[in-house]
């Protein structure tokens, strides 16, 4: 089965979810068939078909825009209603809402291929993913025709809101509070660092429900799903950020936001653990975004080498260099593989956080180690805006930051590697 091409897009997105529908119980059929034999690293061929895809896409229409956007720091809508019209956006919204209901797996697959062309814009694009998992998990029928209707509807997206300037890593540290009267709760605090916060038709917010500091932050806050043109809602400046300048980051104010009890997600008390388990959901994906990077570096490094010589002949055959590179090969090959099986685990439905997390630090610290000796291999070259490795370095910090820093997933792996432990795992 073949994917139409790229370029019939306008007409090409009701075939494209039929494909897809089909795509999935053939994916199924040929997934569990391998399974018989052991492990299997191929993807299915509907999954190389989504690939070349986004592929396609990420090369034809995202690189050639990634320098212009990292310089304008402007939002890439024109990106987005592309990468909308042709059902690469919005792609966990379940079938029965209208989308296409596809896993994790396939979302680390768009998000590699799209970093890969550029990071800032990748997360300008599948920011809203983050918004709509606590939704996908927890929210009601209601909720879900709703607030996936919208995004399907139009090129819109989502924001979630949950970091604060006074806490970031320790989300139960949070103090937007929510007060009920009557069939309402008035929402006031201010978030920030806030992906898509300016561009967002609606959010998803946690809040504090519990005034008493003694009650367990899995029963103290809770979620809400919030329309962006509620009275007392503000989006701020658009932050001027290191890398992924494409992306759009802002601090959002609330101020007596007056939000009805049925944009409640689950009930009062249950926003701790949606918000969390949201993560487990999101940071495979961000790590392929980060794999998308070291992918670049890798392939920008090695034809470099080929090509610049000192001390008369090319530099690849200076050990020094190759040794880089192939250190970027290896951080490569084995991200993927910790960033697949944390996709694969929660696809299988099994609490994958010890994956997941596994995968979020390996892999953004090697875009990080890969970005920075990527410059190091283009020497002067590398470090100058005319190449492309320095915008590499600049957009990969923020993998070590976003989604959980590297310390904080190394915090959750102890955890989990001890309760495996305790298990007899
Ligand atoms: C596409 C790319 C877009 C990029 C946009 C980026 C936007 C962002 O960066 S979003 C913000 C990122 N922020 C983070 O990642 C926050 C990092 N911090 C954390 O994850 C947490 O605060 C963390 C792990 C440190 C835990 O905090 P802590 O306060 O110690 O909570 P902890 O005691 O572990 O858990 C509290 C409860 O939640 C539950 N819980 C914790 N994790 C999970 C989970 N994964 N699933 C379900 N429940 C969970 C616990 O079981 C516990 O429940 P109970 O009380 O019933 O036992």
């Amino acid at each position: 089965m073949k994917f139409p091409s790229l370029y019939k897009i306008p007409k090409i997105l009701p075939v494209f979810r039929g494909y897809c529908k089909r795509w999935y119980s053939l994916a199924t059929d040929s997934q569990s068939s391998i399974s018989d034999g052991g492990l299997c690293f191929e993807l299915t061929a509907e999954q190389k078909d989504l690939q070349n895809l986004a592929r396609k896409f990420a090369r034809e229409e995202i690189l050639p825009s990634a320098a212009e956007y990292d310089k304008s720091q402007e939002y890439p809508w024109d990106l987005v209603k592309k990468a909308w019209d042709i059902g690469l956006m919005n792609v966990l919204i379940p079938q029965e809402y209208g989308g296409l209901g596809l896993h994790c797996v396939e979302r680390c697959i768009i998000s590699e291929e799209f970093s890969y062309a550029c990071s800032g814009i990748k997360t300008a694009i599948d920011g809203s993913s983050l918004a709509q998992t606590p939704l996908h998990l927890a929210g009601n029928d209601w909720q879900k025709r709703e607030y996936f209707s919208r995004l399907l509807a139009e090129p819109k997206v989502a924001a979630y809101c949950v970091t604060e300037p006074g806490a970031g890593s320790d989300v139960s540290g949070i103090k937007m509070t929510a007060v009920k009267k009557g069939d309402e709760y008035i929402l006031n605090g201010q978030k920030m660092w806030i992906t898509n916060g300016g561009v967002a038709s609606w959010y998803f917010v946690l809040a504090r429900t519990d005034p008493d500091p003694k009650t367990p932050a899995s029963k103290a806050f809770t979620g809400f799903i919030v329309d962006r043109d509620t009275e007392g809602v503000t989006p701020g400046r658009k932050e001027i950020n290191l890398g992924q300048r494409a992306s759009d980051t802002r601090g959002v104010t609330f101020e007596d936001v007056r939000v009805p009890k049925e944009n409640v997600l689950v009930g009062e008390g249950a926003g701790f653990k949606i918000a969390m388990r949201t993560f487990d959901f999101t940071r495979p994906p961000v790590a392929a975004s980060a794999i998308g990077l070291c992918q670049r570096a890798l392939e920008e490094s090695t034809n470099y080498a080929l090509e610049r010589k000192t001390f008369g002949q090319p530099i690849i055959n200076h050990q020094a260099v190759a040794f880089m590179i192939a250190e970027m090969a290896m951080d490569v090959e084995l991200a993927r593989l910790a960033c697949y099986r944390g996709a694969w685990e929660v696809d299988q439905g099994r609490k994958n956080t010890y994956y997941a997390s596994i995968a979020k630090a390996f892999a953004s610290d090697a875009a990080v180690k890969s970005a920075s000796n990527a410059v190091q291999i283009f020497g002067g070259n590398g470090y100058n805006t005319e190449y492309p490795v320095e915008k590499l370095m600049r957009d990969s910090k923020i993998f070590q930051i976003y989604e959980g820093t590297s310390q904080i997933q190394r915090m959750i792996i102890i955890k989990e590697h001890l309760s495996r432990v305790k298990m007899g795992l």
